[in-house]
């Protein structure tokens, strides 16, 4: 995440799952391969105050703050108050899945994307409001995907996003009293290689074509929305599902082909 108006965020602290850096704000990644973890706060570190912390956000142990004799453990949410006394932000950047048509997904693999998904949000969430958000208030930003009309190949993380979206009304609307706000980020297609690696076809090169801006997102495009709803400048924003997608999700080709897409 880079901020583009970095002064706004001086002295404030994120903790950002799935990798990500604040311009100007102190800021914790957390994701489970530390190996690419220590990379990226390398790179980032020249752009600001950044820890890596590991954390699989499916697991409960990774999460939360205490042990039951309410010992500090080594949890995302603990290690970045310890280090910046502070947490102001909290994105949920962390997901993934596969393409599979619903017949074909397992058991296994269905757990796998909606702990990802949904209960990783879940649980994350839930330590940051315990932990800090509560007594403090604070902003939480959702990344979703573009699964409003349904999510065909990609069913499980469809029905993991849209309770995401459902959770950040829930969230907003309990936690308002206390100064949190929730929101949502629902990104359009961006390249990602981890995405590249999951399909067996040149997936990006494919869906550029069917986007009506005819080009795919970048990172720096959903990270804008993103420090927009963490600003102030977002402060009556509440519950809401911004969608960074060029339009994207609202197209059918029914309607207008675009020229260079393939037609119905
Ligand atoms: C034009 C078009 C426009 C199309 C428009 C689409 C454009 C792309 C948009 C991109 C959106 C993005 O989110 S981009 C970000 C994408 N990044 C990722 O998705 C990260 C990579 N994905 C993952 O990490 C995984 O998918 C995920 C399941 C979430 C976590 O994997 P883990 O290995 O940690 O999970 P485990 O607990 O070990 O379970 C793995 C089980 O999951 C299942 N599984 C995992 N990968 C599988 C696969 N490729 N095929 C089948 N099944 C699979 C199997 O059952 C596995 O079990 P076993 O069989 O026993 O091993
Ligand atoms: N790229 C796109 O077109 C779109 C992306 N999105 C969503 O945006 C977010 C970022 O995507 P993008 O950067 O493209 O994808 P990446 O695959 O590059 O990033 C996903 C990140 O999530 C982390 N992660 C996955 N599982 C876990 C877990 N169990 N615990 C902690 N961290 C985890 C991964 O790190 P590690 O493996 O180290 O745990 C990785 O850093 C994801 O939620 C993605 O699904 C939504 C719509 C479109």
């Amino acid at each position: 995440m880079s901020v583009f108006r970095p002064g706004l965020f001086t002295g404030r602290v994120a903790l950002v799952t799935g990798g990500g850096s604040g311009i100007g704000c102190q800021v914790s990644i957390a994701s489970r391969n530390l190996e690419r973890l220590d990379k990226a706060v390398e790179e980032l570190r020249p752009r600001g105050d950044i820890q890596a912390v590991q954390c699989n956000i499916r697991n409960e142990e990774d999460v939360r703050s205490y042990d039951w004799l309410f010992m500090w453990t080594s949890a995302a949410v603990t290690s970045t108050l310890k280090t910046f006394g502070r947490l102001d932000y909290l994105v949920n950047n962390g997901g993934g899945q596969f393409p599979a048509l619903s017949e074909d997904i397992t058991l296994k693999g269905w757990k796998a994307v909606i702990e990802t998904n949904l209960t990783g949000t879940f649980l994350m969430t839930r330590e940051v409001y315990r932990q800090h958000f509560e007594e403090h208030g604070g902003v939480v930003i959702n990344i979703v995907a573009d699964m409003f009309r349904g999510f065909p190949m990609m069913s499980h993380t469809g029905a993991a996003r849209a309770a995401v979206e459902n959770l950040t009304k829930s969230w907003a609307t309990e936690w308002a009293e206390n100064g949190v706000r929730v929101n949502a980020v629902a990104p359009g297609i961006v390249f990602s290689p981890s995405a590249r690696d999951n399909y067996s076809f040149d997936v990006f090169s494919e869906a550029r074509s069917e986007i009506p801006a005819k080009r795919l997102g970048t990172p720096e495009e959903v990270s804008s929305a993103v420090c927009f709803l963490l600003s102030p400048g977002a402060s009556f924003i509440n519950g809401a599902t911004l969608r960074v997608d060029a339009g994207g999700s609202l197209y059918s080709k029914l309607m207008k082909v675009i020229p260079g897409s393939k037609p119905p």
